[in-house]
């Protein structure tokens, strides 16, 4: 009895007395209703992730929310607890955020190639409010309809027909490139380059033969600026719409993402101006010669932008807006990516003589003495330059980490996906593992030899993603990458007094080298 009066006195006492405590008290009582059911409405998303091995989480905080940490430090977190899981998957709480690492090549096939998995993740955000709704950033109904449309231009013939493009920068690359053959100190030849693939893009997603330089200036400018959003990745409250745009606002951002897209505009207007007056052409010609002139050949699409508008044409819809998005969504995920790789490259061979001397080699025996340009036939024959580049992609994908949505579970080879997670592949932390590469952390394009490829799982080399939503721009990057590798060596010898172990990374959406590229250009005296 006495024991019973005591513990009514006890819930008397805790019971509020004032308005604030009463307040508090609803307030916490609320908040437990609400998060149980939120538990009791996901039980079964709890249930899965709960099944999934991961660092200790703390409510908000989440596992590795912690504004001291550096991208690379992050990276490198992900690679131990990859390794300390032998690369079974591993779950992250970024605050209220579910994300789920998958590293090994038989789940990340599963998951590249599920249907279920082909909504972007939370962090392409930023990339949707800075440069619009492309193919890149598309949620699911829009990328389907764009990407089956886009993936009929990627073709080899089209391909093929942009040689002279590339050629003509690759020529003035090695021209300004000359300036250096005297230094004695090295100089950081990121600057060179991607100017170089700028050209490249811009040329073949616009045709910029018919706008001014200034004009040209002025987008190359903008494209520069708006990429540099991508250090916003590592900050989760760039995800929400109104923080990004008063950053935006604040920071001048906005001018080049409207200038980006005023310059677009400006050229698909012109373009299809010009586009309409061809087709009238071509209907007069057609009337009174019954068949196509040479004139309208020779007018026939040449770059991504004719493309698109031809396409347009033959009912497939494209508003002003998207048809804005898709070229510069192209001029920004070919640029970046093509001149982290080729510096990545040129300064490994200029580390590596043994494997330069090889490359240099094969260029030999396919081109001899001759300075003429190289062409699609000849190009199939650089079998080691490939080997070379694909290693290179090995050791330092631009992109080290890319993100899905789940929306429905998946089976993965020992566990499940909860539907309404962000799922990640790292292609920095696969590409890093000594069952599919041994010795990861050493340059070998022996990895890449036809026998060692064959004998390793499809899905061990991420660098352009896989699947259906896998990078559209893979062979127009291969192609102009060799083309640029070789008239680069073709001209100079490469030298640098940097040590792989020098080599630290830069990480933001991309992975680029801290402190630039350092090499020294030599002309070529000897010949094989
Ligand atoms: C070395 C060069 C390149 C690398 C390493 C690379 C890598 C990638 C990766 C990893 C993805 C998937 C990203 C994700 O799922 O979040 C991707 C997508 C994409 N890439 Fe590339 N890329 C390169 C060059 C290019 C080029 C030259 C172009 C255009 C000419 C291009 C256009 C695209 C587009 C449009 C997408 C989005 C595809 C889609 O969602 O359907 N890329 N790339």
């Amino acid at each position: 009895m006495f024991a019973y009066m005591n513990i009514l006195n006890n819930v008397a006492y805790a019971l509020p007395t004032t308005k604030t405590e009463l307040y508090i008290y609803a307030f916490v009582v609320l908040s437990v209703i609400l998060w149980c059911r939120m538990r009791w409405v996901h039980r079964q998303f709890y249930r899965l992730e709960h099944k999934i091995k991961g660092p200790p989480s703390y409510p908000l905080k989440g596992s590795i929310f912690d504004l001291s940490t550096t991208p690379e430090k992050m990276l490198d977190k992900l690679k131990e607890s990859a390794v300390k899981n032998e690369y079974e998957p591993v779950k992250l709480w970024v605050g209220p955020f579910l994300f789920i690492g998958v590293y090994k090549p038989e789940d990340v096939q599963i998951v590249l190639n599920s249907s279920s998995a082909l909504e972007k993740g939370i962090i392409y955000h930023i990339f949707r409010y800075a440069f619009g709704e492309g193919l890149f950033t598309a949620s699911m109904n829009k990328w389907k309809k764009h990407r089956r449309i886009i993936a009929t231009i990627f073709n080899t013939k089209f391909l093929d027909q942009l040689y002279p493009i590339f050629n003509e920068n690759n020529k003035k690359l090695i021209e300004v490139l000359s300036k250096h053959t005297n230094d004695t100190q090295p100089f950081d030849v990121w600057d060179y380059i991607i100017s170089c693939d700028l050209n490249n893009i811009s040329q073949f997603a616009l045709d910029y033969d018919r706008i001014d330089k200034q004009t040209l200036a002025e987008y190359t400018l903008a494209m520069k600026k708006v990429l540099e959003i991508s250090k916003c990745i590592v900050k989760p409250w760039m995800y929400l719409y109104w923080i990004f745009t008063v950053y935006a606002y604040i920071t001048g951002l906005k001018v080049y993402m409207d200038q980006l897209k005023r310059i677009s505009l400006q050229i698909i207007r012109d373009k299809k101006l010009e586009f309409k007056t061809t087709m009238a052409a071509q209907q007069t010609n057609r009337s009174t010669n019954g068949d196509i002139t040479e004139k309208t050949i020779k007018n026939s699409p040449k770059v991504f932008l004719d493309k698109l508008l031809k396409l347009n044409n033959e009912g497939v819809d494209f508003t002003d807006d998207e048809l804005i998005d898709e070229v510069i969504t192209i001029t920004i995920a070919g640029s970046d990516t093509s001149a982290i790789t080729q510096c990545f490259c040129l300064l490994l061979l200029a580390i590596h003589q043994d494997i330069q001397d090889k490359v240099y080699e094969e260029i030999y025996n396919v081109l001899g003495d001759s300075e003429r340009d190289v062409t699609p036939e000849e190009l199939f024959q650089f079998k080691y330059l490939e080997m070379v580049l694909k290693e290179t992609l090995r050791m330092f994908p631009p992109g080290v980490i890319f993100s899905r949505k789940t929306n429905a579970n998946i089976k993965l080879t020992n566990c499940e996906l909860p539907k309404g997670c962000n799922v990640f592949v790292s292609p920095y932390v696969t590409h890093r593992c000594p069952e599919l590469y041994p010795d990861p952390d050493s340059f070998n394009p022996e990895n890449f030899s036809p026998e060692n490829e064959s004998g390793r799982h499809m899905f061990s080399f991420l660098a352009f993603s896989g699947g259906p939503r896998g990078c559209i721009g893979a062979k127009f990057a291969m192609i102009s990458m060799k083309l640029m590798v070789i008239t680069i060596l073709r001209r100079y010898s490469l030298h640098t007094n940097c040590t792989m172990s020098e080599i630290k990374m830069k990480i933001d959406l991309l992975a680029k080298k801290a402190n630039g590229y350092p090499i020294t250009v030599r002309p070529r005296v000897n010949v094989v």
